[in-house]
């Protein structure tokens, strides 16, 4: 199989091609495994859930790789869909948790790790829910550890939501590698000032640092996608510990959403409905600025300010 994956930074591509060849005796699925078992199960990739299943298993060792897991460490996957990069979680000895939308995928997964890795079958379980509704009460063994990483081939129409809402709802939440669109990723990742920085660049900041971590072609797929595909890389530096903070960040986020909804304009033009002349001076913030070149920092100061002003 041809190498179909583009680092970013020139450094994987022997470990890409070592990856390829230990896959062919490895439990890891190629493309006719993921057909079979969709047939078996009866799935046909739906566009509602964002299905397009990876069947290169030198891709999502590189993944596995990324999140640098190993034994001990504690996993969520969303979207484990025929089970691809579950695998490869697992193969590192990681504990995994998967959540899944789609019922028969959700079934059917068991019996995928019990024929691929029947060792690893201790260490894994899957949940029948929607990632944006998933609580820790469902999700015990995360819940109950000390920090866990999110890694996941992320459906496209929701991956930002799902990251967003997870950072605000596990608190243990520390770092995540994900797969997204590449546009999504750029956004992800993108700093004050540029064209693509918006609310999803702004609210991760948040939370912590993501950067870029390489480009996926979309043959590894199958179906295979219009667009190319890249990973994120997290780090958690933030934690909402107390209902202060937690009321900080909602009324910060408040403040983003409308000075994106208006993008083009000065943020006296976009928040005049919310944010008084006088919370800008407090805040040291120039107001005939646009909203897309302040930090997260400046966003909260001026949220605080608005707050200190209505009090
Ligand atoms: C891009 S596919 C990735 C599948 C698999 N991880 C792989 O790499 O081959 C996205 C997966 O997310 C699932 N999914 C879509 N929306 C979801 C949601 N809101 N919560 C949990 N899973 C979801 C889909 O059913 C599908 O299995």
């Amino acid at each position: 199989m041809t190498d179909t994956t583009m680092p970013d930074k020139p450094s994987h591509a022997s470990a890409d091609a070592a990856d390829q060849a230990d896959a062919e005796t490895s439990g890891l699925l190629g493309a006719a495994d993921i057909r079979r078992i969709a047939a078996d199960a009866g799935v046909t990739p739906t566009k509602k859930f964002g299905q397009n299943f990876v069947i290169d298993p030198g891709t999502v060792r590189r993944i596995a790789r990324t999140a640098e897991i190993g034994a001990d460490d504690q996993v969520m996957e969303v979207g484990p869909g025929l089970g691809s990069l579950t695998l490869a979680l697992l193969e590192t000895g990681a504990a995994v948790t998967a959540v899944e939308i789609d019922p028969p995928l959700a079934e059917r997964l068991p019996h995928t790790i019990a024929e691929r890795m029947p060792q690893a079958t201790e260490r894994f379980a899957v949940i029948n829910r929607d990632a944006l509704k998933v609580t820790p009460d469902d999700t015990p063994a995360l819940a109950q550890s000390e920090s866990f990483t999110l890694v996941a081939n992320l459906p496209y129409n929701v991956a930002t939501p799902i990251i967003i809402t997870l950072l605000e709802r596990y608190p243990n939440l520390s770092s995540f590698v994900v797969m997204v669109q590449k546009e999504v990723a750029d956004r992800l990742c993108a700093k004050p000032g540029s064209k693509i920085y918006g609310t999803p660049s702004v609210k991760l900041q948040w939370f912590g640092e993501a950067e870029r971590a390489g480009v996926i072609g979309r043959n590894v797929f199958w179906p295979a996608p219009n667009v190319d595909s890249a990973l994120v890389k997290f780090t958690r530096t933030h934690t909402d510990l107390t209902d202060d903070d937690v009321a900080a960040r909602k009324r910060t986020f408040a403040l983003v959403d409308a000075a994106f909804a208006q993008r083009r304009k000065t943020l006296h033009a976009a928040l005049k409905k919310t944010v008084p002349a006088s919370a800008f001076e407090t805040a040291g913030i120039d107001a005939t600025l646009r909203g897309e070149t302040l930090t997260i920092d400046r966003f909260a100061a001026l949220a605080a300010a608005v707050e200190a002003d209505a009090s």
